[in-house]
């Protein structure tokens, strides 16, 4: 498993309001989809591609396109749809696929509320998004999801992680091959299973539901 931690003063900057407790959600939203866009930069290096011939005002060239079959995004509901347009902004042609999890607050497994991928994922770059990954559970499940469905190559896109979730998610990987690309590891889980010092509640900051 390949883990990425992004070190930019941007990121960081961007992360410290975004944990505020003060921070509301308008511009929580906002800050969660200028993250993504840095963090997807990282996380599309290597997006596969092809030549095209093309005609420039002063001649030909050969240049290089994302090549087919597209790149499939997968945000995780409900706080990974808060991720979606600033990936899609930074790759409009990619195909978008749906999984919903939540995690039961008591024992802190993830539930598979919905889903809607396309059935055959094979020879697909996957590239999952969801902002937190705590015990790692939910992001376990959604990779393995993938994997099963015979996707080749995932990313997943995560704003925070613990070193607790970072770890559970190496160990069951078994050494398939998945790349994480996070804008911070946090200190540690608290009894709850939440990020410390994390943002809270991803979900709840972003839309305002229990
Ligand atoms: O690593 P884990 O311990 O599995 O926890 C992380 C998950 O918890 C949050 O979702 P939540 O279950 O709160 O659902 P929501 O996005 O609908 O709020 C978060 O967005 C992750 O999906
Ligand atoms: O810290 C955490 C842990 C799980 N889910 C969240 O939204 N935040
Ligand atoms: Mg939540």
């Amino acid at each position: 498993m390949r883990v990425h931690v992004a070190d930019h003063p941007l990121i960081t900057h961007k992360l410290t309001v975004l944990r505020d407790r003060e921070t509301k959600s308008p511009t929580f939203r906002a800050l969660t989809e200028e993250l993504v866009t840095l963090l997807a930069y990282e996380a599309t290096r290597s997006v596969r591609t092809e030549p095209v011939d093309i005609q420039t005002p002063v001649g030909p060239t050969t240049g290089l396109a994302i090549s087919k079959p597209r790149p499939l995004v997968v945000p995780i509901l409900r706080a990974g749809l808060g991720m979606l347009e600033g990936m899609t902004k930074l790759v409009p042609s990619a195909e978008v696929g749906f999984l919903g999890m939540m995690r039961d607050e008591e024992t802190l497994q993830p539930v598979t509320y919905a889903e809607r991928l396309p059935d055959d994922l094979s020879n697909r770059q996957c590239f999952v998004l969801d902002p937190m990954l705590a015990t790692g559970g939910s992001l376990i499940a959604a990779i393995d999801f993938l994997l099963d469905r015979g996707a080749v190559d995932v990313t997943a896109v995560c704003i925070l992680a613990s070193p607790e979730g970072l770890a559970a998610v190496e160990k069951a990987m078994h050494g398939r091959e998945v790349h994480i690309v996070l804008g911070a590891v946090d200190e540690q889980l608290n009894d709850q299973g939440y990020i410390v010092p994390g943002l809270g509640d991803a979900g709840d900051r972003l839309y305002g539901l229990a």
